[in-house]
Parts: C-alpha cells; sequence; structure tokens
C-alpha cells in the first residue's frame, strides 16, 4: 500500500493482464456480523482485508467472540448463539457504514433484551453520517439508544444495562431513502429475537439501493434464515429464527473494485503483450448489485465478456459513448462512471444519486469538484451530476486530487492518467484506499504500461559515504518510488566472481580474458531483490555486500566496459511505475541520461569517512578512521579516473554539498527541486 502524503501516476498509455480483486467490502462485514451472531464455528475465506474490516473484527474481538486467522489465510470465528458475552464496552468503528449501522442494530436489540450497554462511536465523518432513522426504528422497537453528540448520527449509547421487552406485535417502520444500511442492519439484527412471533418489517418510502438488500438477503440464507418479501416494501421475519452457521462461506471479489479495472479495460489501448484487462474472483453470477455496472459500462463502449467468478474486458467504441443514466442501482460504482465521462463523446448525466451526498464524503461535490480541475465541465444537483469532458486535448490539466479520505474518489481518479494531454495525476493521501483494496496502486500498476521516457527517474550520484544510498532510499519512500542501489550490482559481481574463484585484483583485470569473463558472470547472475535483502544464488547476502572489502572489489570490476555493459538492461529494468530513484556513480551520465532530475551528492572525504566510521561501529564491526579515509579517497580516484561511465556529475545536475546537511536536510532540499519542477509546483 502507498503511505506516502501524495502519488504521482504519470501519463499512461496501455493496459492488459490479469487483477486479482480482493473481497467484496459488503459481503465481509455482513458474513463476520453473521458468523458472529450465529450458533457454532464459521470459516471464512477470501475476507477482505482492509480498514472496515478491520474495525469490524475489532469490535468481534471486544464483544469476545472467538476470532481465529489461519495459517491458509483464512479466519475462523466463534459465534455468540445471539447469547452476550460481554455486557459493557466502547466500539470503535472509523468510519464503516457497514459496520456502525448493523451493530447498533444487532447491539441494541441484544442489550435491550440481556441488560447490557454499548458506546459506538467513529472518526469525525462518521460522526456526520445520519443514522436517526435506524436509531427511529430501535427506539419503535423498545430499545433505549441515545445520542452522545447530534441528535440523528453517532456517537451512540446502546442499552442502559438493564433489561427492556420489546414490542414486535406492529411492524417496524424504517425509511429506506436514506441509506439501504438501516433496513439490512434491521434483516440481520432482528432474527436474534424473532423467537416466538413473526416480525415484519415496513419500508417507508422508496428503498434506494435494492441490489444491497438483495446480498443481505442471500447471505442471510446462507446463515439459515429465509425471510418472507410481500410486496416491495414489507420483510416478514419467520418465528422461530435462529443463526446457524454454514460452517465454510466464501467471499467474492468486491463488484465496486472491479468497476475500475473494467473501466480501465474500456479506455485504455491494448499493449503488446495483450489485449484487455481479465479481472479474477468476480463475474457474472455475482450476488453483489455493482456487477450491474458491467451494462453501464458496455452502453458507454466497452466489450465485456465473462463467466461466474471472471471478467473480460476490452475497448470497444471510442470515443466511449455519453449516455444518460439513472444510477439508483449502482450507486457505488457509479462514479466510476463520472470519471469514464471524461472520455466520451458528449455530455454524461448520472441520475438519482443522492445518497452519494451522505457517503464517506459528499461524493457529487466530491466528483465535481476534483474532476474541474482536470479541465471537464461539471453541474451538480442534488441527486445528479453531469459531465462533459474537456473539448480537446489542450484543455487537459494537470490536477492534483483531493481524495477527501474516500478511496472510490482515488481510485477513479488514478484513471484521469489515460487523458489525451499525456498529463500526470497526482492522488492526495493515497492510503485512503485502505477502506475496501489496500493494494489498488500496485494492482494498477502491474497491468498498466507508458513509455519508459516517461516514467520519472531521480538520479543520485557521487562519491562514497557522501549518503547517496541514505538520501536515495528516504526520497523513494516518500514518492512511494522504486529504488535502484546500482552499487550493490557491482558488489555483487565482486561476491560471485570471488564465489566463483575468479580473482579481482587490479593486474588479473588487466588480462582480456579476464574481463571477459567477469561480463559473462555479470551477465548471468542469480540474483534477487526481496524488501531489504539482496539474494544471490539462493543465499542472503545482504550484510556481506555491505563489507569495505566488497565495495573496493566493485570498484575495481566496475572499470571493466563488459561488466558495465553486462548490467545495463537489468538497470533500465527498474524504471517501473510509477517511478524510480536511483543511486551510483553514472546514473545520470550514462543509465539514466534523460532523466527529469540529477542530484550529484558530495561532502568533504573527512566527513565521509567520519560517517564511514560511524556506520560501521553502530553495526560493530572493527574500523580506522585513517584507513578509511585513505580507501575512500583511492576508491573516489579510481571511480573518477575510469575510462568507462567514470564518477562525475551530469552536466545538468544539481551539485548538493551535504557536509553540514544532516539526512532529513538534505531529503527536504531534494524534495524541493522534484517538487518545483514536477507539474504541480503549487501543491
Ligand atoms: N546528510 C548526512 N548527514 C549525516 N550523515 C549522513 C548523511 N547522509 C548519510 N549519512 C550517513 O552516512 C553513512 C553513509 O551513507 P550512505 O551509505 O548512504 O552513503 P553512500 O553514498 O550510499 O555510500 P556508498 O557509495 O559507499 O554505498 C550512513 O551511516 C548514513 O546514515
Ligand atoms: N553506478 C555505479 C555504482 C557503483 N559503481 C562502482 C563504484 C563503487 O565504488 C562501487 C560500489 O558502489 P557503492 O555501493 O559504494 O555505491 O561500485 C559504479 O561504477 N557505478
Amino acid at each position: 500500500m502507498y503511505t506516502t502524503e501524495f502519488l504521482d501516476i504519470p501519463p499512461l498509455t496501455g493496459a492488459s493482464g490479469t487483477v486479482h480483486l480482493p473481497g467484496s467490502k459488503s459481503i465481509s462485514n455482513r458474513v463476520l456480523l453473521l458468523a458472529a451472531l450465529s450458533e457454532g464455528v464459521t470459516t471464512i475465506s477470501d475476507l477482505l482485508d482492509s480498514d472496515d474490516t478491520r474495525v469490524m473484527l475489532q469490535a468481534l474481538r471486544q464483544l469476545d467472540c472467538g476470532v481465529e486467522p489461519l495459517a491458509n489465510g483464512q479466519l475462523r470465528i466463534q459465534g455468540l448463539g445471539g447469547q452476550l458475552r460481554i455486557k459493557q464496552t466502547d466500539l470503535f468503528l472509523g468510519n464503516a457504514g457497514t459496520a456502525m449501522r448493523p451493530l447498533s442494530a444487532a447491539l441494541g436489540l441484544l442489550a435491550s433484551t440481556q441488560g447490557a450497554q454499548f458506546e459506538l462511536s467513529g472518526v469525525p465523518r462518521m460522526h456526520e453520517r445520519p443514522i436517526g432513522d435506524l436509531v427511529e426504528a430501535l427506539r419503535q422497537l423498545g430499545c433505549p439508544v441515545s445520542y452522545l453528540g447530534n441528535d440523528g448520527f453517532p456517537p451512540l449509547r446502546l442499552g442502559d444495562g438493564l433489561i427492556h421487552p420489546l414490542m414486535l406485535d406492529a411492524p417496524i417502520r424504517v425509511r429506506g431513502d436514506v441509506s439501504s444500511q438501516f433496513l439490512t442492519a434491521l434483516l440481520l439484527a432482528l432474527p436474534l429475537v424473532a423467537t416466538e412471533q413473526d416480525v415484519v418489517i415496513e419500508v417507508v418510502g422508496e428503498l434506494i439501493s435494492r441490489p444491497y438488500i438483495d446480498i443481505t438477503l442471500k447471505l442471510l440464507g446462507k446463515f439459515g434464515l429465509h425471510i418472507r418479501e410481500e410486496g416491495a416494501s414489507r420483510f416478514v421475519i419467520p418465528a422461530g429464527s435462529r443463526y446457524r452457521s454454514p460452517g465454510e462461506i466464501a467471499v467474492e471479489g468486491d463488484a465496486s473494485s472491479a468497476s475500475y479495472f473494467i473501466a480501465l479495460g474500456a479506455l485504455a489501448p491494448p499493449t503488446a503483450i495483450a489485449n484487455g484487462i481479465t479481472i479474477e474472483g468476480v463475474g457474472l453470477a455475482s450476488i453483489q448489485g455493482d456487477i450491474r455496472f458491467v451494462e453501464a459500462a458496455r452502453l458507454m463502449g466497452a466489450e465485456i465478456t465473462g463467466e461466474a467468478n471472471r471478467l473480460h474486458i476490452r475497448r470497444g467504441a471510442w470515443p466511449l459513448k455519453a449516455v444518460d443514466l439513472d444510477c439508483n442501482h449502482i450507486p457505488d460504482a457509479a462514479m466510476t462512471l463520472a470519471v469514464m465521462a471524461l472520455y466520451a463523446d458528449g455530455t454524461t448525466t448520472l441520475r438519482n444519486i443522492a445518497s452519494w451526498r451522505v457517503k464517506e464524503t459528499d461524493r457529487i461535490a466530491a466528483m465535481a469538484n476534483e474532476g474541474r480541475k482536470l479541465g471537464a465541465t461539471i453541474e451538480e444537483g442534488p441527486d445528479f451530476i453531469r459531465i462533459t469532458p474537456p473539448p480537446n486535448p489542450e484543455s487537459w490539466r494537470a490536477a492534483s486530487i483531493h481524495t477527501y479520505d474516500d478511496h472510490r474518489v482515488a481510485m477513479c481518479f488514478s484513471l484521469a492518467a489515460f487523458n489525451p494531454a499525456g498529463l500526470p495525476v497526482r492522488i492526495e493521501d493515497p492510503k485512503c484506499v485502505a477502506k475496501t483494496f489496500p493494494d489498488y496502486f500496485e494492482a494498477l500498476f502491474q497491468v498498466c504500461e507508458t513509455a519508459p521516457q516517461r516514467i520519472p527517474v531521480i538520479c543520485v550520484d557521487g562519491p562514497t559515504a557522501s549518503g547517496k544510498g541514505t538520501l536515495a532510499s528516504e526520497i523513494a519512500d516518500r514518492l512511494g518510488y522504486h529504488l535502484l542501489d546500482s552499487g550493490a550490482l557491482y558488489r555483487l559481481v565482486g561476491l560471485a566472481a570471488d564465489k566463483k574463484g575468479l580473482s579481482t585484483d587490479d593486474q588479473t583485470l588487466k588480462e582480456p580474458a579476464q574481463a571477459r569473463r567477469l561480463g559473462e558472470l555479470a551477465a548471468a547472475m542469480n540474483v534477487r531483490f526481496e524488501g531489504h535483502q539482496t539474494y544471490l544464488d539462493g543465499q542472503d547476502v545482504s550484510d556481506a555486500l555491505r563489507t569495505e572489502s566488497a565495495g573496493m572489489a566493485a570498484s575495481r570490476v566496475s572499470a571493466i566496459p563488459q561488466v558495465r555493459a553486462a548490467l545495463l538492461q537489468l538497470q533500465h529494468g527498474f524504471r517501473r511505475l510509477p517511478g524510480l530513484v536511483a543511486d551510483g556513480r553514472d546514473m545520470g551520465t550514462v543509465i539514466f541520461p534523460g532523466a527529469p532530475l540529477k542530484v550529484f551528492l558530495t561532502a568533504s572525504a573527512e566527513q565521509r569517512a567520519q560517517r564511514r566510521y560511524k556506520q560501521l561501529i553502530s553495526k560493530g564491526n572493527a574500523a580506522n578512521i585513517d584507513s578509511l579515509l585513505a580507501d575512500l579517497v583511492a576508491r573516489d580516484l579510481r571511480d573518477s579516473s575510469r575510462t568507462h561511465a567514470p564518477l562525475k556529475p551530469a552536466e545538468d545536475a544539481l551539485q548538493l554539498d551535504n557536509s553540514a546537511l544532516d539526512v532529513e536536510q538534505s531529503v527536504k532540499q531534494v524534495l524541493g527541486w522534484w517538487q518545483s519542477q514536477s507539474a504541480f509546483p503549487g501543491n
């Protein structure tokens, strides 16, 4: 997951390949609650691991349900069988509506019938999301519920520690036109108390987001509950209801998350490797309402085929076709249509989306504000949004997208990187995707491509111990970029030669046959980088690489042209989306001569020797400052005086002497340079 302040997505030019979706958020949190309320043990597979499921799981743990992660990634839940084990606790539910609403209903009923008291709260935005209609329904039943902040909104206190008989004779009336989660919450909770008599729910007003109710009814069926529907607005929970665990249950891939990759397939040109996007984990047999996004995407021109659990998408009509659509049936996925509309042949109107206003943020306002930044003309109303794309490529603008702590805003606008103007897109606070799809951007970059020269590279070259590695790694972390420690490659050649018994002393290296052998060795090296570990022929050589003797050997072999040539492609291979920070001696002069930022980092030899001395001592290695100083001066001389790719600043490099700077000051300086020459200098 990208935890950076922002993520700059370079302009993208094509996409193809297969995406495996994380589990559905709606199904995951419903299944967790049903398993917790049931009798028996439920083993759940493919559960979504995200902020929203984490808060639900934490709540279940606090309620003393057995929650046991299994080695194979499954989760085992020991159900409460409707009997509270904990009668007083405070639950924090973040911004998870799928946890707040159903837990309020279930705990409200259980607190009243078993004499308990719970307080439920969330993040500030959760305290702005309405819950009054659900509270009214619980109060009709006789549950004591009080508001701890503003009336109509969480936080809530459920129960007062005393037993209250419930009034189940009259139908329980609940509004259906604010959020379908209120009805879902009652459908999930009322079976706990429908033991002696039928319990009836009557929906008042038009029921929005009906597909989410269908998910609820289908999952209730899996846990042994069959609700009778009488007409469009009456649901009867039969007397004698009892939750029974199905034993095992698998969570489908998230159909709303699929919408971004369906849109991607519809708008991205194919790559040289393949045509189209395949989505695994959700397909045409999905129980999720957002699978109907497929129909909407087809209307806009996408070519989509599929099987029960898989979808294949290709670009069809291009530009996409503008549409005028009622989106009540796909409220979440419809946001993706708003971004597809930026690539359409006219004005698109998405109607009946009032529920967007009370989601993680006011989504109508958010989509309108951010879409306008890109150059689109956008009109918004209480329950609609109307999008006219920028009239021509020149009208597109590079935008820094504010994401409002809303995962869907972030994921939607990533697709703006396919703009015809070839502009990058900045996504602020990219970690907000953790709510439903923590690895969304990784999945996106896996299937997207762009011309290598469009992938930004920051080069950090300089003499030994100047702090290149430290600086490069910090910059890469802050920007979410890949890291190339090119010195490590030369160090690996030195080590590999040593393992093979090939001498790397100065004299032997002068022999043409030895130079050829080392070139072949470098080309055939079996290396693997995993996080901070480096493996040579499967063996962890991370520590061996960092010794001073490995540095000296690297310096010697690096003067051989055959070795440098053998490592060229490997280094170019590090230039992957979304960007790269590369440290070495010739990053800016030879390997990435077109890089948009080149830094030549220096410090006085004395400073560098001091730093190296401290570094070695802190790792428990013996060190002598005078010999370190002599070695690094010798190494610098060799590296800068060799014929091929000598150590020297590129003509367009910015020089940074960090003798008097600490690491953070150096990082700030380089990030400042980067920001000022980016497409978003004001952000
Ligand atoms: N600006 C700085 N101020 C103080 N110490 C620094 C600074 N930059 C790096 N250091 C420290 O100096 C030591 C050497 O830094 P680093 O390993 O990053 O250098 P390098 O240039 O990559 O070296 P080499 O080329 O030999 O791999 C480290 O212990 C690091 O923490
Ligand atoms: N791009 C590079 C990187 C490194 N080298 C050589 C010269 C260095 O002395 C040696 C070890 O590098 P370090 O790990 O200390 O950065 O490798 C090079 O020639 N070109």
